[in-house]
């Protein structure tokens, strides 16, 4: 693999002329257009991209021979029963998995090409560049303000204004006109929608290239939900999304590919892996799915 690590000059340069050559990559399949008729390149770059990926939390195996690749500026959806292993395929999207005692990842997850599990590679800098946004909102106890700030202070990003940078991911995530007047006041006064909003402005404020959001919406009502998933979509344009989402409408909704995963007992171990079924443009696998399996999920048969 590239001996520079994600961030580093080279890097960014090869992942810069990378970008540019993302019409002529790798096809992930052919498809006019996705579920919602929102029209798509044929050849769209796979920023991430996993290859025979197994996990496992010491001597268990939670996930099996997992190979996918994610599209630039598309929202990929895993979903899939519980225990399946949808979210511990995302964690292992960006190395979230090495803050877990036990886990260990095998197989290949690339990023922009580079093997991201290769020597001299920094998860933390992974991290930054693969950002995660999760359940339950968590922001920190400090201001609004001070949340977004946060992570370009402690990652010494170079920044001119740090009120406009504020501004500019609180805009992003669509809560600035909400928030401009008590930017001082504790995160812990927003409510669950507008925390889960915050998280993804301090998400977006580091420059990530893509966001991992893990049952974003879980904890929120209808009505927070529809914002996160109407500024999902906007967010689309700039950065590459991947949601686990246990709300089958929702993956209808918003994503452009959808991968299905399912566990099964392995008969020698007996443990409960997950693996996947079948990873498709989100309209394919709504409305003509390959799999048998995927069928009864989608259909409400099982799961
Ligand atoms: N930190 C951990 N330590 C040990 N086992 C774990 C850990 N995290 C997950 N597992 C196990 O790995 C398997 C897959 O879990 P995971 O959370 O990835 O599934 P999931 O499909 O996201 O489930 P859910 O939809 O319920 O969130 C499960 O059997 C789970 O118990």
């Amino acid at each position: 693999m590239n001996s520079a690590t994600p961030g580093s000059t080279d890097t960014t340069k090869a992942a810069t002329e990378t970008a540019a050559d993302a019409d002529t990559a790798t096809p992930i399949s052919t498809r006019p257009a996705n579920f919602l008729n929102r029209r798509l390149p044929t050849n769209p770059f796979q920023v991430l991209e996993c290859t025979d990926v197994h996990v496992y939390y010491g001597g268990f195996q939670a996930v099996r021979g997992v190979s996918m690749p994610f599209a630039h500026n598309e929202i990929t959806a895993l979903i899939g029963p519980s225990g399946c292993g949808k979210s511990t395929i995302l964690r292992s999207l960006n190395r979230m998995n090495d803050l877990v005692d036990g886990a260990r990842v095998e197989g290949q997850v690339r990023y922009r090409g580079q093997d991201m599990y290769g020597k001299g590679v920094d998860p933390i800098e992974v991290r930054r560049r693969i950002g995660m946004v999760f359940q339950k909102p968590n922001p920190f106890p400090k201001s609004i303000y001070d949340n977004i700030a946060y992570g370009p202070r402690v990652t010494g990003m170079n920044v001119d204004s740090m009120d406009e940078l504020v501004e500019q991911a609180l805009t992003r995530a669509a809560l600035w006109d909400e928030v401009k007047d008590k930017l001082k006041q504790s995160a812990y006064g927003l409510s669950g929608g507008q925390q889960q909003r915050l998280c993804i402005a301090r998400t977006i404020a580091v420059q990530p290239d893509v966001i991992l959001m893990d049952e974003p919406c879980a904890s929120l009502d209808p009505i927070a939900t529809m914002r996160i998933e109407g500024l999902m979509t906007e967010l689309r344009d700039q950065y590459t999304i991947i949601i686990v989402t246990h709300n089958m409408q929702q993956a209808a909704r918003v994503a452009d590919r959808t991968a299905f995963f399912t566990a099964t007992v392995d008969d020698t171990t007996g443990d409960r892996t997950g693996e996947l079924v079948e990873f498709d443009l989100t309209k394919k696998i709504f409305e003509n799915p390959a799999d048998r399996r995927t069928e009864d999920y989608i259909t409400g048969r099982f799961g």
